[in-house]
């Protein structure tokens, strides 16, 4: 098993938001984590990255626990994260970008992230401010895979990106999962999640509620949707 969190709690100057989550990514597997606004995805992810210390519980990656580990011991481990909002380096160029995170030797460089995403190579000179937030997106991803992960984990990537520039980010994601890359995603765009994941995962106030293959999921749209509370 590549990922194993279990029975994780974190939260937030004393409020919690993760009451024990449990929940596994194999090597080369791609899971999408679902849920209303506020369940704690997003506080989930960055506990597994390090940026939020659980309270309890761990976080095992290639059978090491990194729970309470500062964020670049989960770096080195091979968990690469592209945060909510990109978080791109404005003031920087797309190249530069993309070179200050290439610190591992492996299959990602910069060349590669360039022919993955053509149009990095396009704008490569651009500043960070001058992209569309597609563009953005792409840095983002770009600047993860030259840390040579062996999970990428993403927070939701379709945010305020428009349809088609979704289409785009999910072809690039899909391609990456199929090349063996295991992949966590927290997705709000179903299209997306399913695109992309075989597995899903759905929570609700900081737990795991609900845990099928993509499959099964979509077989039972009532179910979903009860899940969920979206149409
Ligand atoms: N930095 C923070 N400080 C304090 N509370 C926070 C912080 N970040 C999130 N929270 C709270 O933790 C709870 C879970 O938020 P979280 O962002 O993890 O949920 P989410 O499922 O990712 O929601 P969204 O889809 O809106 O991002 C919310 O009540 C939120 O207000």
């Amino acid at each position: 098993m590549l990922l194993e969190v279990k029975d994780l709690v974190a939260g937030y100057d004393g409020s919690r938001v993760l009451n024990g989550v449990s929940l596994n990514v194999d090597t080369g597997e791609s899971v999408a984590v679902l849920g209303r606004n506020g369940v704690g995805k997003t506080t989930l992810m960055e506990a597994i990255m390090g940026l939020v210390k659980p309270t309890s519980g761990q976080v095992v990656v290639d059978g090491v626990d990194l729970a309470r580990r500062p964020p670049n011991a989960h770096a080195r481990a091979g968990v690469g994260i592209v945060p909510q909002g990109r978080r791109i380096f404005a003031p920087l160029t797309v190249v530069e970008n993309l070179e200050i995170a290439a610190r591992k030797r492996g299959e990602w460089t910069v060349k590669n992230v360039m022919e993955l995403m053509p149009r990095l190579g396009e704008r490569r000179n651009n500043l960070g401010s001058q992209l569309s937030g597609g563009e953005q997106q792409m840095v983002a991803i770009g600047r993860a895979l030259v840390g040579n992960p062996k999970l990428l984990i993403l927070d939701e990537p379709s945010d305020g990106l428009a349809p088609a520039v979704v289409n785009q980010v999910g072809e690039v994601l899909t391609t990456l999962a199929s090349t063996g890359l295991a992949v966590l995603i927290v997705e709000q765009d179903l299209r997306l999640a399913f695109d992309v994941a075989q597995r899903v995962m759905v929570m609700q106030k900081g737990e795991i509620i609900h845990e099928s293959t993509v499959a099964e999921f979509r077989s039972d749209g009532e179910r979903a949707h009860a899940l969920l509370g979206v149409g």
